[in-house]
């Protein structure tokens, strides 16, 4: 049986420029327990603001489950397998990690849930996603909170591009032809949500690092 015919496997509702995306997948009973364990991983591992390599603060704060988190700093960016604080990253929460299974339909799990707190007006700029080894393995993006608008371009540089807004429960898969395309978050509706405590958006990405 082939990977898309995997019973159980959602059908994504819409797809745009090759990205698949799952509307309203996690109903407010998901997204509530999902938000439970993520808000334990953001004690055990606060979210910080990182740098970048030019030394500018990004507008999100970032922190990780997982074997591997994503970092940045004045040394650039990379997967390290510790918070910058020294201590191990929490492992990911079992609830994410079926979402994953039963999303992408795949045995391997992931090995890094990266954590974005997008809150005070902080965005994302446009960027792939490629600091992994290797790119057959998809990326899963899992929205809550605040309502986000999300830009979808091209794999290469420059191009057209398409935008959207996620809504708490939705979930996209970034695979295939789209696995490089570039994405990013323009804007944040501040407000637009109650699912997390002192507001804002939360996004989970799931990536197989190595
Ligand atoms: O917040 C989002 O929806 C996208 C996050 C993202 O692209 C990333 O963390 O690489
Ligand atoms: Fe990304």
């Amino acid at each position: 049986m082939s990977e898309t015919e995997r019973p159980g496997r959602p059908v994504p509702g819409l797809v745009v420029r090759g990205v698949e995306i799952f509307p309203g997948l996690l109903d407010s009973a998901a997204q509530a327990g999902i938000m439970a364990e993520i808000a334990a991983v953001m004690s055990a591992a606060p979210p910080v603001q990182p740098e970048t390599r030019f030394g500018r603060k990004m507008s999100v704060r970032m922190t990780s489950a997982g074997k591997y988190g994503w970092v940045s700093d004045r040394r650039g960016y990379r997967y390290e397998t510790r918070h910058p604080s020294g201590v191990a990253w929490p492992p990911i929460p079992a609830p994410v990690l079926t979402l994953w299974h039963r999303v992408t339909g795949l045995a391997r799990a992931p090995d890094c849930c990266l954590v974005n707190l997008y809150r005070d007006g902080a965005k994302m700029g446009l960027h792939q996603d490629r600091d992994e080894a290797d790119f057959s393995w998809p990326i899963l993006s899992v929205s809550l909170g605040d309502e986000a608008r999300f830009r979808i371009g091209d794999v290469t540089r420059g191009g057209p591009t398409e935008s959207l807004w996620l809504k708490s429960g939705d979930v996209l898969a970034m695979r295939g032809p789209a696995r490089l395309v570039h994405h990013g978050i323009d804007r944040v509706r501040g407000g637009s949500s109650t699912m997390i405590e002192g507001g804002g958006r939360i996004n989970l990405t799931l990536r197989v690092v190595d």
